[in-house]
């Protein structure tokens, strides 16, 4: 009798254990029950089987939406619950709204513990505006054309007559040398050395601290904490903090020699801001460029257009100039395509508001993490006529890319500062691989099926992996 009532106690000891943590991690806020929720099972079978956000996006949030007819939702991640904007039109007027500002990074999660939170991207007010004039100070209006040439002709020179490359790789080793020479004022050289301690060091972080289980769990960093990444973490950031002791030495015209000379900067600031610039600056491009190429790949008589059009203007030789991209429309459609169907960034930063905002016909209240589903609005049925078609044509007439629904680098006032350095550098690199190659995907790629596989991201951009691709050098 005795056992048995201690059974008894021992389930329902259990059973309120469960409920506590089931409420704890789980349970929607009654405040945020009168908007649509995107069912749980799902959501977290896909975060457990480690699919990356543009999947569980296509597959799980934007059908949900379509069911029940609605432009927002509440979705589960991260052990919280956010409002997510799926319509271009809502999303416009949340980012345009003055009563939102970023929310806060948890630094109990390894990765935003990695970016910090005294930089650009967290920053508001006058410390925004201080963080901001560096940036655009250091990409200097000028688009860098020729840094975007030499790293083409330091490509031509690894490609030499073809082969099959892993072009994820040198995705993001090109596109770390252009905004390291570019902006940064240093030369990472990733391109021409892949084992360099910089590159492998970096790979390693990313890929440690975007496990899925501790990116849907972060409380597990406190239960089983990694040590050795942290330690990894901290060797990297020592690199970082190598070149700002080397700039304060021999200043120059860049990124980093401007934040040094901004008054007011704390070494807070300094460690945070290099750190994500870093990132921000060539993951994101490196997804774009990966998948630019893909699609070329993919789509020969697309690849074949283009390459028509680029020698049409440039002829034989000579190297691409800004006025120039003006004469190539169809390059362009195909870049902006490429950016909507594998947007770079899948989702914005989460805002908060300071007031209960009224979008979509919903009452979205104060404090709640919202965030715009740039990938959502990239493949809203409602916007675009066969979302999941790469049709480069859908950008060629005059006033689609005007009306907003294209918004790959965010919206309103926090938009991308680089939006034209990362459109120039994709205009610059594929129009001389155009030019100087054939290629296509091997028919064993993991890609072969046409949707492009993308590797987990913490930071939920869309990066392509094991992307192989077939060049051929043309002969003149
Ligand atoms: C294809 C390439 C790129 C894409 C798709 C992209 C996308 C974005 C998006 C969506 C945001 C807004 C984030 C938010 O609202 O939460 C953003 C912000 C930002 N991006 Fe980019 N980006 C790209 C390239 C770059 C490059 C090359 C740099 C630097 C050289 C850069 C620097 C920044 C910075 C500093 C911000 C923060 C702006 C602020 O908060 O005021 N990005 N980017």
């Amino acid at each position: 009798m005795k056992s048995h009532s201690i059974s008894i106690s021992i389930a329902l000891v259990t059973c309120s254990i469960l409920l506590y943590l089931y409420s704890r991690l789980f349970r929607c806020p009654s405040r945020l029950r009168h908007i649509p929720q995107v069912p749980l099972p799902p959501l977290i079978l896909s975060f457990l089987s480690g699919e990356s956000e543009d999947i569980r996006i296509q597959k799980v949030i934007l059908p949900f939406a379509r069911s029940c007819r609605t432009g927002i939702v509440v979705v589960w991640a991260l052990g919280s619950w956010y409002v997510h904007v799926l319509d271009y039109k809502f999303a416009k007027e949340l980012m345009e709204n003055k009563s939102i500002r970023k929310e806060q990074p948890n630094e109990d999660m390894l990765f935003w513990r990695f970016t910090g939170r005294h930089n650009i991207f967290f920053v508001e007010g006058d410390e925004w505006r201080k963080h901001s004039s560096v940036v655009r100070a250091s990409l200097h209006g000028n688009v860098p054309i020729d840094t975007f040439c030499a790293l083409g002709r330091t490509l031509f020179s690894l490609l030499g007559q073809g082969g099959s490359f892993c072009w994820s790789d040198i995705s993001h080793r090109i596109t770390l040398d252009a905004v390291g020479i570019a902006v940064m004022g240093h030369n990472f050289n990733a391109l021409e050395h892949p084992e360099s301690t910089f590159v492998q060091i970096y790979r390693h972080v990313m890929q440690d601290v975007s496990r899925p289980l501790y990116v849907a769990f972060p409380t597990l960093e406190w239960w089983f904490p990694r040590k050795d990444v942290v330690q990894r973490m901290d060797n990297l950031v020592s690199l970082f903090l190598e070149i700002l002791e080397e700039k304060r030495g021999r200043p120059g015209n860049d990124f980093i020699t401007y934040l040094i000379q901004t008054p007011g900067m704390t070494e807070a600031e300094y460690r945070d801001s290099i750190v994500t610039l870093f990132m921000a600056g060539h993951d994101t491009t490196a997804g774009a460029l990966s998948s630019l190429i893909f699609y070329f790949a993919f789509f020969p008589t697309y690849q074949a257009r283009a390459r028509d059009e680029v020698l049409s203007v440039l002829g034989p030789d000579s190297d691409p100039n800004i006025p120039d991209f003006d004469k190539m429309p169809f390059l362009q459609a195909c870049i902006r395509e490429s950016m909507r169907m594998n947007s770079p960034s899948t989702v914005t930063i989460p805002r908060v508001s300071s007031e209960t905002l009224h979008i979509g016909g919903y009452a979205l209240p104060a404090g709640i993490p919202i965030v715009l589903n740039i990938h959502a609005v990239l493949h809203n049925s409602q916007t675009w006529k066969d979302p999941g078609a790469f049709n480069p044509e859908r950008f060629i007439s005059a006033n689609s890319t005007d009306d907003g629904k294209w918004m790959p680098f965010g919206a309103g006032p926090r938009q991308c500062p680089a939006r034209n350095f990362a459109l120039y550098e994709l205009r610059t690199l594929s129009c001389m691989l155009l030019r100087e190659y054939r290629w296509n995907s091997p028919q064993e790629s993991i890609h072969s099926s046409g949707k492009l596989k993308n590797r987990f991201s913490a930071f939920a951009l869309n990066l392509p992996y094991d992307l192989y691709i077939n060049f051929v050098r043309i002969t003149k």
